[in-house]
């Protein structure tokens, strides 16, 4: 293995697994692997890039520190010379952590004194110009990310951000600098070094992929980065021009069967989402509140699949910025995401007893409640669906198809074309 990324959450992990597995266009990428959670036995020989997902992005700082470093181990273990810490593009966290604290542990673990910063996406419009994160043309923090239920993003200045949750230094390379090119990167690497011999967090501008590439291929040989998955971009190419990677991918083959999905995320995109599903499909809304009560429970959620098959059936919980609130405010934050977590989580596992093969989820927690009550170990990397969001096929006996989507990802009719994309066009 050669990378090892540790990913903060489920759809994180695969955003950043199709990344590595794609490289840059007309080279070919890594053969990739996402791990759920820390596998307690060697990967196989012929993996490139090792994900370890994570569901450490919204838990107390020292527990996601300890989980982290216990993944870095692994992937240590198995031969990766660079380690990629893998956290939102839109930066989900809080003055509590969790990007500082685990970056903070990470870097003192590898003995990096430099430490890559780039959560930009460009694809999906995140990008960084001045130490600040946009969403398309707004700032972070009036994007409706201030409005996320776990981590609500009211600071859109990353420096700011990240200095309240982290004990390094935090330092800021502009565009201006990037756009000149690898060279000039180092050379700002090494500036910054001789500024400061502490350990120092760099945030780097980035609102291209063409940056990004820059980036990626400034970063050769640093044991520790830090982003979004687009800071994955080129570090495939840093190994495979140096011969220590072929440049090609496993092929994995379609997977036919009933069909889920599960929607927990509450994001403008997933709703808009939701409601375009709903127009040709069966779809079942989720009252929080019955879930609180007892009055809504898996078997009634199996149920609704059942009656369903074939035709897509989804069931969601999510809500406007409004109901979660009121929601949260009667409930508490954490007993209402745990009660989904486990209805959820429930209800895949039933799904799947009862022979559903192809489940797609919708929201980052989401999905890493449902997949972690799936007991899988690991996930082959197939075809992207949507930009971030691959096909994956689990490893293993009686392999089920999956695809997690982060809340913010995906055209309108990403429900419907992730299902069928399952069935047949995982090449
Ligand atoms: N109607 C609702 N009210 C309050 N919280 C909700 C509701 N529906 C879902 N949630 C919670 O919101 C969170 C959504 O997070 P997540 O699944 O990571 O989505 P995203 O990918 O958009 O961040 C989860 O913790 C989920 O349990
Ligand atoms: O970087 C991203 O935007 C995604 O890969 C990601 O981490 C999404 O998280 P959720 O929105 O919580 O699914």
């Amino acid at each position: 293995m050669l990378i090892g990324v540790i990913a903060d959450d489920f759809t994180g992990a695969s955003d950043i697994a199709i990344t590595l597995s794609k490289g840059l266009t007309g080279e070919g990428g890594l053969e990739t692997t996402q791990y759920l959670g820390v596998p307690d036995a060697p990967a196989a020989g012929q993996v490139e890039a090792g994900v370890i997902a994570l569901k450490s992005r919204s838990i107390p700082a020292d527990e996601a520190v300890a989980q982290s470093l216990a993944a870095c181990r692994w992937l240590q273990a198995q031969g990766c010379q660079q380690i990629v810490f893998k956290y939102c593009s839109t930066f989900d966290s809080t003055d509590a952590g969790n990007i500082g604290p685990v970056t903070d542990a990470l870097a003192a673990h590898l003995g990096a004194q430099q430490v890559v910063v780039c959560p930009a996406f460009p694809a999906m419009g995140r990008t960084v110009y001045q130490g600040h994160l946009f969403v398309h043309d707004r700032l972070l923090s009036e994007s409706g990310m201030e409005h996320h239920p776990l981590t609500p993003m009211t600071d859109a200045n990353l420096r700011r951000v990240l200095q309240r949750q982290s004990r390094n230094p935090v330092a800021h390379i502009g565009w201006q600098t990037v756009v000149q090119g690898r060279q000039a990167l180092r050379d700002a690497f090494a500036a910054a070094r001789q500024q400061n011999s502490d350990t120092t967090l760099l945030i780097v501008d980035a609102i291209s992929e063409q940056d990004l590439t820059v980036i990626g291929r400034a970063c050769e040989g640093a044991p520790l980065v830090t982003g979004g998955s687009g800071i994955a971009l080129a570090l495939p190419h840093n190994f495979i021009a140096r011969g220590q990677a072929k440049g090609q991918r496993a092929s994995v083959p379609p997977i036919d069967g009933p069909e889920a999905i599960l929607v927990g995320s509450c994001s403008g995109a997933t709703r808009e989402q939701i409601a375009e599903h709903q127009k040709k499909h069966p779809v079942m809304m989720i009252e929080v509140a019955d879930v609180l009560s007892g009055k809504t429970v898996p078997d009634h959620l199996v149920a609704f699949i059942q009656a369903h098959q074939g035709e897509a059936p989804l069931i969601y919980s999510s809500g406007d910025p409004q109901t979660v609130k009121a929601i949260q405010q009667q409930y508490g934050r954490e007993k209402v995401a745990a009660a989904l977590d486990s209805l959820f989580g429930t209800t895949a596992r039933q799904l799947i007893d009862a022979g559903v093969r192809r489940l797609v989820v919708g929201g980052g927690e989401t999905s890493g409640a449902v997949v972690s009550a799936l007991n899988l170990s690991a996930l082959t990397i197939g075809e992207e669906i949507d930009t971030g969001v691959p096909a994956m096929i689990s490893q293993g006996e009686a392999p089920i198809a999956l695809a997690l989507k982060s809340g913010n990802f995906g055209g309108k009719d990403f429900f419907a074309r992730a299902v069928a994309t399952l069935r047949g066009g995982i090449a």
